[in-house]
């Protein structure tokens, strides 16, 4: 496999690149962005993934979640993949926001024609890693997942399908409960098909409610986001964690909306509730 550099920035002592590669699980090009802190130079350091929402890029979060000032005291790599394959295409791929291109919903799609390149979840949980190893200065026995909304669900979604890959999770604003809204069940019925016993294995709180998981989940959610309501409903969510008696700490906090300002403000506390669990 070859990593293609495709731009790199000085940022806080360290280091932001952009790579393309072609990818064994999307079978066609795909993009991440990496932060590497200072420390990296030195020695190895965890390692903690991003997930971004629905319309996002491997740009995004680097861009405007501010969180690499944190990351380099921490000493934390960061990894950010995009949010589905964009060279394979599809027709009606682009009909809709929130559905196919930059909404894979970290799923891996067993209906024609998104089964042949729409694997966002084996290429989270399986490609990115051994490729993040391949950088060198990662210790993969220390990586943690996090996301925004429908990268929210996603790293809920790899956390408690792999607790023993992925020390520590928290989410922004996540879909809890695909199964139970809209956003979910039009992307569960195109990637995944009508049978809805496929969607538990992609619905966190379906699998949450069957398991205990050891470590503690952070989540924030704003009041004034315009998706509560009808898409987050983070109260199902929060019923199932109590069901399984895991540890989750929801905050809600008023006057925030669903965007990156909100995202930022907040990114400072994530960063550091992962580093409690994997700087150790
Ligand atoms: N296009 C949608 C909004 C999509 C949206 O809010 N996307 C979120 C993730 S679900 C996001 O992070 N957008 C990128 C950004 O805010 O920079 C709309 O018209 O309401």
């Amino acid at each position: 496999m070859t990593l293609n550099l495709i731009s790199e920035h000085a940022s806080y002592g360290g280091w932001v690149r952009f790579y393309s590669h072609e990818s064994r699980e999307c079978r066609s090009e795909m993009r991440f962005s990496v932060y590497l802190p200072p420390r990296a130079e030195k020695e190895k350091v965890p390692v903690l993934y991003y997930l971004a929402g629905l319309t996002c890029t491997e740009e995004t979060f680097i861009m405007k979640a501010g969180a690499q000032r944190v990351a380099a005291e921490l000493g934390m790599m960061l990894v950010a993949p995009d949010t589905s394959p964009r060279k394979a295409r599809f027709p009606g791929d682009d009909a809709s926001w929130d559905f196919g291109v930059a909404a894979g919903f970290y799923v891996d799609a067993t209906q024609e024609p998104w089964s042949q390149n729409y694997r966002m979840y084996s290429y989270v949980t399986r490609e990115l890693p051994e490729i993040v190893q391949s950088l060198g200065p990662a210790r993969m026995d220390r990586q943690g997942i996090f996301g925004h909304s429908m990268g929210g669900h996603g790293a809920l979604v790899c956390a408690f399908r792999n607790p023993q890959q992925f020390l520590s999770v928290s989410a922004f604003a996540p879909i809890s409960s695909p199964s139970q809204v809209p956003w979910g069940i039009k992307a569960f019925s195109g990637y995944l098909g009508e049978d809805r016993n496929a969607w538990k294995q992609y619905d966190a709180s379906e699998l949450i409610r069957a398991q205990r998981y050891a470590r503690p989940i952070l989540i924030d959610q704003g009041s004034r986001d315009k998706f509560l309501e009808e898409q987050l409903k983070p109260d199902l969510f929060a019923d199932a964690v109590r069901e399984s008696g895991s540890e989750l700490h929801f905050r809600m906090h008023p006057g925030y909306d669903h965007g990156y300002y909100f995202i930022a403000t907040f990114m400072e506390d994530h960063l550091r509730h992962h580093g409690r669990q994997l700087l150790t």
